[in-house]
């Protein structure tokens, strides 16, 4: 379902995805896939599991190649990763950060790797996004030390260690307790609003979809097809019954729940 079908401007949108394919060598997952993601919004991908939602983040960021298909990243074609600076932060589900390294180091990575910065401005910079994400105080321990919601701290701000204006991240609340999931989500919906980021993730946390994201793509491994764009709180209502129970996944056994027991 595309949304410029639908009439959305695509002009200058961070993301353009038209015609795409994905999946591997004989096997399509989703086909059709069509969507933009606009300036500083929060735009989640969906689905059930195995339906494609890393799949198509690995083919945004340029990691595998889509079967067939267009995608803009910032108004260029697909990302080269070979070939210079990618235009975008990501931040894997994992968090990847180098356990050899402090969490300070992890930071200064990208820095050191891309730019000429003079050591002195490096480490500057790599504190600021460790203040941002409140983890100054951790700068020089190593990951081992650190907690899981600590971890995804610091990862986000070594994606965002040089100042991209879009990022990807890849199941950010993944494995965290309630609680350290919503401070994440806090942290996140900060970033984009202060800073005007736009950001791309894959999520399965309908409380985090709610509370965050601007808009969301349903990717149906059925149908392997695109099953709806949009609010993902007007999605809740939607009149398609497989889109409404993926956005209602208590609804059935509610209803069932409350039914009185019959008289024996
Ligand atoms: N390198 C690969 N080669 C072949 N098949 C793969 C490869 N990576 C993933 N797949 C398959 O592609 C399908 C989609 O995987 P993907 O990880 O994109 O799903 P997902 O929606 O992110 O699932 P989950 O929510 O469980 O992480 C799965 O069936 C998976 O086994």
């Amino acid at each position: 379902m595309s949304e410029r079908a639908h009439g959305t401007p695509a002009v200058h949108a961070p993301v353009v995805v038209a015609g795409l394919a994905i999946g591997w060598a004989n096997r399509t997952l989703i086909e059709n896939i069509s969507f933009d993601v606009h300036s500083g919004e929060i735009f989640a991908i969906l689905g059930g599991s195995g339906a494609g939602k890393s799949t198509l983040l690995r083919c945004l960021v340029g990691l595998d190649p889509p079967l067939k298909g267009e995608i803009h990243i910032e108004g260029n074609g697909p990302p080269d990763l070979e070939h210079g600076l990618p235009p975008f932060g990501v931040m894997f589900q994992g968090g990847a950060l180098f356990g050899s390294l402090t969490l300070l180091e992890n930071v200064k990575l990208p820095l050191e790797q891309w730019t000429r910065l003079a050591a002195r401005d490096v480490e500057e910079i790599a504190y600021a996004k460790l203040r941002m994400v409140g983890l100054a105080d951790a700068a020089n321990r190593p990951p081992s030390e650190l907690s899981g919601g600590m971890l995804k701290r610091a990862a986000i701000a070594r994606a965002l260690a040089l100042d991209p204006k879009l990022v990807f991240f890849d199941e950010p609340s993944a494995g965290l307790d309630p609680v350290t999931s919503a401070d994440l989500d806090d942290l996140i919906l900060t970033l984009a609003r202060t800073t005007q980021l736009t950001v791309v993730l894959v999520t399965h946390e309908l409380e985090s979809l709610f509370r965050i994201a601007d808009r969301c793509l349903l990717l149906d491994q059925a149908s392997k097809s695109v099953r709806a764009v949009g609010d993902p709180r007007a999605l809740r209502n939607s009149a398609d019954p497989s889109v409404h129970q993926f956005f209602n996944p208590g609804f059935a056994v509610k209803e069932r729940s409350w039914r009185p027991v019959p008289p024996t």
